[in-house]
């Protein structure tokens, strides 16, 4: 099982296809003509590990895909045997894991869950690729939390509160995970525990889009390294100041 990474064909719309992607920020571009193609091998995913220094534009392309950030030019693409969807309804087929975990500290463990569960609504492309469908306590366990179940959610650690929002992404399928930084906060049994979960999704058919800076540990994830835009040329300046 190999992760395509190449320039996107849109005639050959497989997968999550991203296409002369550029986003802006502060008036600077943070990514300019990104593209790649992610596309699963037949009923196996793929993975594909976004790399690069910080602030190169990781999660500006993870937030993107995830229809969090606003796209100035370019597209997004998600394209299965069972239909092709593009935009919003890409988006809606992604579960995004960010930096901030999406926790209701009032409710329990459990009653968080149930919440997503109830909250997000089932893709329309790629339904069936991928992990997820878990029950609630199939889910805590899978994630290691069977036990605190009934525990108000404002109550965990960092890494509990992080292996939450990996159960999250369980009680639904979606095909494809958005994934940044994921073992961050994370402990190495539950880093284990999350790798496993990613190579069960990739198994299933699900795609993965990671941004990390560390090694993870999923058979065949190809590697997509964003480079800093390069400086201005030197002929644009004139006394030192750009022209
Ligand atoms: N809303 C915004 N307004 C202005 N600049 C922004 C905004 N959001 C992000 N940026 C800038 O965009 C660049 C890319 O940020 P991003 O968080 O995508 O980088 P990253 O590669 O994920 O970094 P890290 O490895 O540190 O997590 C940074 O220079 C950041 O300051």
């Amino acid at each position: 099982m190999t992760a395509s990474v190449s320039a996107a064909d849109p005639a050959r719309a497989n997968g999550l296809v991203v296409e002369d992607l550029t986003v802006v920020r502060g008036g600077r571009r943070v990514l300019e003509a990104v593209a790649f193609a992610l596309a699963p091998r037949g009923e196996a995913g793929a993975a594909l590990v976004v790399t690069g220094p910080n602030g190169v534009g990781k999660s500006t392309l993870l937030r993107a895909v995830a229809g969090l950030a606003a796209v100035d030019s370019g597209r997004i693409r998600l394209g299965f045997a069972d239909g092709v969807a593009e935009g919003a309804e890409a988006a809606a087929a992604c579960h995004y894991l960010g930096h901030r975990d999406a926790i209701k500290s009032a409710l329990t463990v459990a009653e968080n869950l149930a919440f997503w569960r109830d909250f997000l609504a089932p893709p329309a492309a790629g339904r069936n690729r991928g992990l997820g469908d878990l029950s609630i306590d199939a889910a805590l366990d899978a994630a290691g939390l069977l036990d605190l179940a009934d525990l108000p959610a404002g109550l965990l650690s960092a890494g509990q509160r992080r292996r939450l929002s990996i159960a999250r992404l369980l009680v639904v399928r979606r095909p494809v995970w958005l994934m940044d930084e994921p073992t961050s906060a994370l402990d190495r049994a539950s880093e284990a525990r999350l790798t496993g979960l990613m190579r069960r999704h990739v198994d299933g058919g699900g795609l993965i889009l990671a941004a990390t800076h560390l090694p993870i540990d999923v058979p065949d994830a190809a590697e997509l390294r964003l480079a800093p835009a390069p400086p201005p040329d030197a002929d644009d300046f004139s006394d030192g100041m750009p022209a």
